[in-house]
């Protein structure tokens, strides 16, 4: 039987350190690049993560999806590999130049979060601060 198809968002805050810095530039031009946000010791966000999951009411559970999975699934693909980490140094997918922009920690989340979320994933939502604002819904070019 055809059932109404909802989406269900679940918000959490990690804290996290990082220097915009590519290794393939120099240093002037990193500097150029990314300015403050590559001085040397770094800094951190609170970011405030947004994951949004759509699918079908199931009939016999009521449910899109358990907000206990979904709060297991951030957990495991977004507290862990990131709270209170640095996130170049601390997470194997910045440690070999990935810049630890907002676009490559959101797109990391979502890579992260498949493997608990499967087709449901909708979308992931990451303010790096209160004005600056990223999403992706798995579109690739
Ligand atoms: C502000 C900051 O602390 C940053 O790290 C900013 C600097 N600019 C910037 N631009 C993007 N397109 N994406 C970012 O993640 C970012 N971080
Ligand atoms: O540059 P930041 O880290 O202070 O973060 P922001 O949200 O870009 O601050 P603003 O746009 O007010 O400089
Ligand atoms: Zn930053």
């Amino acid at each position: 039987m055809k059932q109404p198809v909802l989406t269900m968002t679940r918000r959490e805050t990690f804290s996290a350190s990082h220097r915009l810095h590519n290794p393939t530039l120099s240093d002037e031009e990193n500097a150029r690049i990314f300015g403050k946000c590559n001085s040397p010791n770094g800094h951190g966000h609170n970011y405030v993560v947004e994951v949004t999951v759509k699918g079908p009411v199931d009939e016999k559970t009521g449910m899109v999806m358990d907000l206990v999975e979904l709060k297991k699934a951030v957990e495991e693909a977004i507290m862990k590999p990131l709270d209170h980490k640095n996130i170049d140094k601390d997470v194997e997918y910045f440690r070999n130049g990935v810049v630890s922009t907002t676009e490559n920690v959101t797109v990391f989340i979502w890579n992260q979060l498949k493997n608990y979320t499967k087709e449901l994933l909708h979308e992931v939502k990451v303010f790096e601060t209160e004005k600056n604002i990223f999403s992706y819904r798995g579109d690739i070019l």
